[in-house]
């Protein structure tokens, strides 16, 4: 498994108090208890990873190893899912905890192998922990997930909301952010102007708190200043949507799909005639767009 990356060994911070993630909060406290597999679900950069890894340490685990596998973008992932050596592989994760993030990019036939492999995997001792972005309930109704290990991995869900659907929580994480990069940068941002604050809050986020976390980091590279103002986000907001569009780099095609999807409904509009102009701009059929639309809960 040197493909992997064993990491989180320091307690994970969650910021923010809005209901949706006091309530996540609390699933992953009552999990912790628990020994059975659970699915993380929730749109890019939510926070999945960071409650899978606040789950382990509140587990009986502490202490043993959290070992992560994208599975979308680790290349050994084949070699990974072989049940050869199983016992061998996981040794070292003996009582810890295995994190496999976006099963959903897996092919069905990998799907199948992750099931086998989990089951491997808590035989030794190992707890399962899974993430995805798509909304696998959707994915069953495709038909487009392994049957088996859909049942396998909604025995327990934990849903984190989209930050625009919890704005309460943007600027505490703004201020948890801000006190994290002043400390990294040498800098002493006290914070943003009302103007740039207005926008942090009516922004949809479409990348979550990981794009409001690049945000600030870009905005705070640029300012010389005590307060960051509208002028710094200008050039630093939403670029993780379309910095990627102007300078394409390898990413997951999913996440693509989900990019271009948004452009196309902010240029065309979410009326039905948007969506239909969308739709024949992305070469696809309608059903095809309100299929997309409800798989990344593009709407709100
Ligand atoms: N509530 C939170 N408090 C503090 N930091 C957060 C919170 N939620 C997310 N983050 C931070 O945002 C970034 C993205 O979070 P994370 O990687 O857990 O998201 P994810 O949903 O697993 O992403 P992906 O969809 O890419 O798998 C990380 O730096 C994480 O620490």
């Amino acid at each position: 498994m040197d493909t992997c990356v064993v990491s989180h060994l320091i307690q994970p911070v969650i910021v923010g108090s809005s209901k949706d993630i006091r309530q996540a909060v609390k699933m992953c406290c009552k999990a912790a208890r628990e020994n059975s597999p659970v699915l993380f679900q929730g749109e890019i950069g939510v926070g999945k990873l960071l409650m899978a890894t606040y789950l382990h340490h509140e587990s009986s685990r502490l202490g043993k190893p959290f070992l992560q596998v994208d599975c979308d973008f680790d290349e050994g992932i084949r070699d990974i899912l072989s049940l050869e050596n199983v016992e061998t592989k996981l040794r070292f994760l003996k009582g810890g905890t295995l994190y496999f993030r976006e099963i959903a990019s897996l092919t069905m036939d990998e799907q199948a192998r992750l099931h086998r492999f989990c089951l491997a995997a808590e035989a030794e001792g190992v707890r399962v922990l899974l993430g995805s972005s798509q909304n696998i309930h959707l994915l069953m109704y495709e038909k487009t997930i392994d049957a088996e290990l859909y049942r396998y991995a909604t025995e327990w869900e934990i849903y984190i909301s989209p930050l625009r659907q919890r704005r309460d929580d943007i600027m505490a994480l703004t201020a948890h952010y801000i006190r994290e990069f002043n400390q990294r940068l040498r800098k002493s941002v006290q914070g943003l102007t009302p103007q740039a604050e207005e926008v942090f809050m009516s922004y949809r986020w479409p990348g979550n708190v990981e794009e409001l976390r690049q945000s600030l980091m870009r905005a705070m590279i640029l300012t010389a200043e005590s307060f960051i103002g509208r002028r710094h986000l200008a050039e630093s907001i939403g670029q993780g949507v379309d910095q990627f569009l102007q300078n394409p780099d390898v990413m997951p095609l999913n996440r693509m799909e989900e990019l271009l999807l948004r452009r196309a409904l902010s240029r065309y509009g979410t009326t039905l005639e948007g969506k239909r102009r969308a739709a024949r701009a992305l070469n696809i059929s309608l059903a095809t767009l309100y299929n997309k639309v409800k798989r990344y809960n593009v709407n709100n």
